[in-house]
């Protein structure tokens, strides 16, 4: 499932008004607090989720069983596994950007050029092409097992063994930009988790976060399904939040716009003058791009009004960042009119930053 799909799905789905005031959280002793009527799951380790993985509906296809079935224990079929997890994310990563290029040129909206946006109509030839390759593309993705494998491999990279959840870099920054906090008593920071493969990535520290996950195949279910961008927007700071993550979610999403367009989207949850914007990237997105880097990124997101760069980390393989939201400058960009003329003249165009022949596209 791509992006585009789902959100055309979700586009059908009652929205369900997700606001900072619909938490979900448990108690330690695991049980559900905050939405009553929900079933309590058991802690679950990603290990063993795997192990007995299906995706949704169907059988596992050979191929990708093979590929995340874990056969024996120790650390070399962990490593087996590791290995064929990262294949499996590396190659629906590339279907995903290659679907999102088809189906952008087919609506128009985006050329193949490095250096900007068109609207010079497709040929039908083209257009044939793209729609052939679309139907090979969604085969694949299928085969693979589709959204749900993907997550569940995703799942599998969260393990403890494979350096845990990105909650870890978070919270300390949180504990320093809120000295006054009373853990105890306090109204708890209210924190939006997009694309949340667990809905347990803070129960450790539930007494002061409070999160409220979503996704658009939620993996639990104690995380909401939703489409992030038809989110209903905060119409008041009761339901705006202190913390939005977005942890390898940006670069999930195919399309260079709708990337974008999460970014932009962000800034209307947060509160203005002290909410926190957590983004988590692939260090290559950063380190080993032709057109990104540290300084560009930091400039983009000052034009969303993330002025301030509170922290960044690199580790081995993924660049952390806390933003602060210091005013929502792209309030002003509501309109569909302003969104549809960023698509044709962006503030940011593609440019080469890097022309060395490793570097990635
Ligand atoms: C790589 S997983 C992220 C996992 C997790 N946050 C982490 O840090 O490991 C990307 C997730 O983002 C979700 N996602 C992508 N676009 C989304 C959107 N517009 N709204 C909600 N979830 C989205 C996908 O469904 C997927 O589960």
């Amino acid at each position: 499932m791509t992006a585009k799909k789902s959100r055309k799905s979700s586009s059908k789905r009652k929205r369900i008004p997700v606001t900072a005031a619909q938490p979900v959280s448990r108690a330690s002793d695991g049980s559900t607090k905050g939405l009553p009527g929900l079933p309590s799951t058991p802690d679950v380790d990603a290990l063993s989720v795997l192990m007995a993985i299906t995706p949704s509906g169907k059988e596992t296809t050979s191929a990708t069983s093979s590929l995340l079935t874990i056969k024996g224990s120790g650390s070399a079929s962990r490593k087996k596994t590791s290995l064929a997890t990262a294949q499996l994310i590396r190659r629906y990563h590339t279907l995903n950007k290659e679907l999102s290029k088809c189906l952008a040129r087919i609506d128009n909206k985006k050329s193949t050029h490095a250096d900007g946006y068109h609207s010079k109509p497709q040929s039908l030839e083209n257009i044939a092409a793209d729609l052939a390759r679309i139907a090979e593309i969604r085969q694949e993705m299928d085969d693979l097992g589709g959204l749900d494998m993907y997550q569940k491999a995703s799942t599998l990279g969260q393990s403890k063994q494979r350096g845990g959840d990105s909650s870890k870099w978070l919270v300390p920054i949180l504990e320093r930009c809120h000295p006054q906090l009373n853990k105890k008593a306090g109204p708890p920071l209210r924190l939006l988790d997009i694309g949340a493969l667990s809905p347990h990535n803070y129960i450790k520290y539930s007494s002061w976060i409070r999160t409220t996950p979503i996704d658009l195949n939620p993996q639990d279910p104690l995380i909401i399904k939703m489409d992030f961008l038809e989110m209903p927007v905060p119409t008041g700071q009761e339901q705006q939040f202190d913390i939005v993550c977005l942890s390898l979610v940006v670069n999930f999403v195919g399309d260079p716009v709708q990337r974008g367009e999460i970014l932009c989207h962000s800034a209307r949850f947060l509160v203005p003058g002290s909410g926190i914007l957590y983004l988590v990237l692939p260090l290559p997105c950063i380190q080993n791009s032709r057109y990104m880097d540290h300084e560009l990124l930091v400039e983009m997101m000052a034009s969303l009004g993330y002025s301030t760069l509170i922290s960044h980390h690199f580790a081995k393989k993924l660049a952390y960042y806390a933003f602060k939201l210091d005013v929502d400058l792209n309030g002003a960009a509501k309109s569909s009119k302003d969104k549809e003329s960023r698509r044709v003249r962006p503030l940011f165009p593609k440019k080469l930053r890097h022309d060395k022949p490793n570097r990635n596209k």
